[in-house]
């Protein structure tokens, strides 16, 4: 059986940073590096019900959620792989509440990274897509060794941004501003090789829409007309969508990239700023799916132009073909209009249920 291409993600990442002559391979290296920390993770998700890592630590984290194993497995093989290499001057992390600095031992960089370890986390033990997200950002603060504000970033600052899916196969797929490339890692020789150049969504896209309907009950007027139109029920639409939600963030989006259609997490009136969160879910996705031809939004302004305030901000997500997330925009537009402040049509929907 031949494989279909030998570039490996190394080699990839070489090639596109030769376009810029000042580049120091620091950068790569970093990808590099990440690539590494997917691959020693896929091999214990693949073998999780075997190893003694499923179920949780017994740990709170900031979010308010109750730590999986396989989080905190996930975060220190991902921190460890990058915290000595000299290229970083930080990392933030969901399982983290502040900053991470570089320990004071290894030297620190020009770069930060910020990442969900392992996303999808409610799927662990039912044997489901999960998956890793990343963003890299460039230092900017005065600080010598780096802090917060280096991560406090808007997203279309990111310099790279890029995911892994741990499914049928693990693809590691990432983009660097020059289009978004997709790998899948050979599992005999433990190398990502390229078997998605150039990665487009398609447009139109498949009538697919993602969103986890159990909240239905609390969304705002606006968010519940336009899921009744994608599934035809409010009569103006001959082609009803269908409806895909695996509840992990990253194969939802995975699937969309390839196939077309739209993942939402919209806000609603018990969460009024969606659950996701901004910096390392929502932000380099949104990169990615720009880099391919979609949108991402908050239902009313691009994901990528929001300047950040805190860590784990949580921000409402449409994301995917360019012409669902506009449709979702113009259904949400309602909700403006009905209320001085959209959070208020939000109350009151809520509310009233
Ligand atoms: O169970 P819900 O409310 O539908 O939420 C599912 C969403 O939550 C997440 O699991 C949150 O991510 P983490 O697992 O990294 O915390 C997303 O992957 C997913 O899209
Ligand atoms: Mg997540
Ligand atoms: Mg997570």
């Amino acid at each position: 059986m031949t494989t279909k291409s030998v570039i490996t993600i190394e080699r990839h990442i070489i090639e596109a940073e030769r376009q810029y002559p000042e580049a120091t391979g620091a950068f790569s290296n970093i990808l590099s590096d990440v690539a590494f920390a997917a691959k020693m993770i896929a091999k214990e998700v693949r073998r999780a019900g075997l190893a003694d890592i499923l179920g949780y630590t017994g740990e709170v984290n900031v979010q308010g959620e109750d730590v999986k194993k396989l989080d905190e497995y996930a975060h220190e093989v991902i921190f460890k792989a990058l915290d000595h290499t000299g290229h970083l001057c930080g990392m933030a992390s969901e399982e983290v509440e502040d900053f991470i600095p570089i320990p004071d031992r290894f030297p620190t960089g020009k770069y930060c990274v910020l990442f969900d370890p392992l996303d999808g986390s409610s799927n662990i033990e039912a044997n489901v897509s999960v998956g890793t997200i990343f963003s890299v950002h460039r230092k900017i603060s005065d600080h010598e060794r780096g802090c917060a504000e280096d991560c406090l970033q808007p997203g279309y600052k990111q310099i790279a941004a890029g995911y892994v899916v741990y499914g049928s196969s693990t693809m590691l797929v990432y983009t660097t501003g020059n289009g978004v490339h997709g790998f899948t890692l050979e599992p005999s020789i433990g190398e990502f090789l390229l078997s998605h150049p150039d990665i487009r969504i398609p447009s139109p896209g498949q009538r697919i829409f993602s969103a986890n309907e159990g909240n239905y009950r609390n969304w705002s007027a606006g968010q519940r007309a336009l899921v009744d139109h994608l599934k035809g029920v409010d009569g103006t639409n001959p082609k009803p969508f269908s409806a895909r939600y695996i509840g992990s963030l990253v194969a939802d989006f995975h699937r969309n990239l390839l196939y077309g259609g739209f993942f939402m997490y919209p806000a609603d009136s018990k969460s009024p700023n969606g659950k996701l969160r901004l910096l390392y879910e929502a932000a380099p996705l949104a990169m990615i799916a720009e880099q391919a031809g979609g949108r991402a939004s908050t239902g009313f302004t691009r994901i990528n132009e929001i300047e950040p305030t805190s860590l784990h901000q949580r921000t409402p997500l449409y994301i995917g073909s360019a012409e669902y997330v506009e449709l979702a925009e113009q259904f949400l537009a309602q909700d403006a209009q009905h209320a001085a402040d959209p959070a208020d049509a939000l109350v009151a929907v809520g509310a009233g249920a």
